[in-house]
C-alpha cells in the first residue's frame, strides 16, 4: 500500500478514535453505495454500535434524528463530482459529524466537503492495479482498522494484513479461474433481454450492483436485485424454465438463504448460474475473515463476466444515452 493512503487512512481512524462514536452511516450513490454497503455489514456483525448505509439524496431528506456530533459519516463518489454525495457530505458536516470521503479524484468536490479524505486508485478493465488500493480495500483498510483501533483483536489484524498482503493475488487467481465461464456467459446470454441477480448478507449488494449498473446502466438490459430470503415472497413467482438468473452463494452466516433460493430457482429455471465462493481460490485471505470477502471476489468475478457480455453485444460498457449526457 503506498504511503499516500497509509497517512490518508491512519488520519481519518485516528480522528474516528478520538470521537465518542454513537453511530456510523455510510452514504453514496449507485455503484458506490453498493460499495459502502458491505462495510456496514461488517460493523453490524462486529460490534453493537448500530450503523446504517443511505442513497446520498435520501439520507439528506430523511435526515436521521441520531445524526450529530457523536456520528462518523462515511461517503464515497468515485467521480467525487455526483452532486447528492457532496451535498450529504456537507449536510453531515453542518451537524457536527465526523466526515470521511473515499474517491478516486483528489480536489474534486466531495473531497473538499470532507474532513478526512481517502483517495483510491482505478484503472480500466484488464490494466494492471494492484488489488490493495482499489476502492474496496481502501474502504476495508479504513473499517478493520477502525475496528483495530478500537478493540484491538487477532481477527482484525489478520483481516488487514488479509488486504495488504493477500487480495491482488485472490482478485488475479479468480479472474484466471471464471474466464473461461465469463466467455460462456457472453456468448449464451447476449440476446437476453432481462436477466435477474440473487443474493444475500455481505453479497447482495454484488447483485445489486450487478443489476443497476452493469446490467441496466451499461447494458440496457433488464434486471432486477431480488435477495435470496425475499424470492420466496414474491419474486419466485417469475421463475420460468427460460428465465435468466445469476445466483451469488456466499459462505457467511446467510448462506442458507442462499441454498435455498439457489435450489428452488434451478429446479425451474434452466437458465439458473451459480457463483459460488465455495469454489473461489480464497488462499491468502485469513479463513476467519473469508465470508467477508466473497463479495470483493464475486465482484470481480462479476465484471468480468459484463465484460465479455459487452464484448458480444458489441455494446461497450462506456456508452450512455442519459447519464452526464442529459439534466437530472
Ligand atoms: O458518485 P460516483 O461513484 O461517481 O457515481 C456516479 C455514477 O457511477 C455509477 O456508480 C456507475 O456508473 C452510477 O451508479 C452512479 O450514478
Amino acid at each position: 500500500m503506498n504511503q499516500e493512503h497509509v497517512q490518508q487512512l491512519e488520519a481519518a481512524i485516528q480522528a474516528v478514535a478520538q470521537r465518542k462514536v454513537s453511530n456510523f452511516y455510510f452514504v453514496a450513490c449507485g455503484g458506490s453505495l453498493a460499495n459502502v454497503t458491505p462495510a456496514q455489514y461488517i460493523l453490524d456483525r462486529e460490534i453493537e454500535i448500530p450503523s446504517a448505509a443511505y442513497s446520498s439524496n435520501e439520507f439528506i431528506h430523511r435526515s436521521p434524528k441520531a445524526l450529530g456530533p457523536s456520528s462518523v459519516v462515511i461517503t464515497c463518489s468515485h467521480s467525487g463530482n455526483t452532486p447528492e454525495t457532496v451535498a450529504a457530505t456537507a449536510f453531515a458536516r453542518e451537524k457536527g459529524a465526523l466526515t470521511i470521503c473515499l474517491t478516486n479524484l483528489v480536489d474534486s468536490p466531495l473531497w473538499e466537503a470532507a474532513e478526512f479524505k481517502l483517495h483510491y486508485n482505478y484503472a480500466p478493465y484488464g490494466e494492471a492495479l494492484r488489488g490493495e488500493e482499489t476502492s474496496m480495500a481502501i474502504l476495508y483498510r479504513l473499517v478493520f482498522g477502525i475496528l483495530q483501533t478500537l478493540y484491538p483483536n487477532e481477527k482484525y489484524a489478520n483481516a488487514i494484513s488479509s488486504i495488504e498482503n493477500g487480495l491482488h493475488g485472490v482478485y488475479e487467481r479468480n479472474k484466471a479461474l471464471t474466464l473461461d465461464a465469463a466467455k460462456a456467459f457472453g456468448r449464451n446470454y447476449k440476446r437476453e433481454k432481462l436477466i435477474y441477480t440473487m443474493a444475500s448478507g455481505i453479497n447482495y449488494s454484488v447483485a445489486y450492483s450487478f443489476a443497476i449498473c452493469l446490467l441496466q446502466e451499461m447494458q440496457w438490459i433488464h434486471s432486477s436485485a431480488i435477495h435470496s430470503g425475499e424470492y420466496f415472497h414474491g419474486p419466485f413467482e417469475i421463475t420460468d424454465f427460460d428465465v435468466p438468473f445469476i445466483v451469488i452463494k456466499g459462505l457467511g452466516e446467510t448462506r442458507p438463504l442462499d441454498d435455498r433460493a439457489y435450489d428452488f430457482c434451478v429446479k425451474y429455471s434452466d437458465k439458473t448460474i451459480l457463483i459460488d465462493a465455495e469454489t473461489f481460490d480464497l488462499e491468502g485471505i485469513s479463513p476467519d475473515v473469508r465470508s467477508y470477502f466473497t463479495n470483493l471476489v464475486a465482484g470481480v468475478v462479476l465484471r468480468q463476466y459484463a465484460q465479455h457480455l459487452s464484448e458480444e453485444t458489441g455494446h461497450a460498457l462506456s456508452v450512455r444515452r442519459y447519464m452526464w449526457k442529459m439534466e437530472y
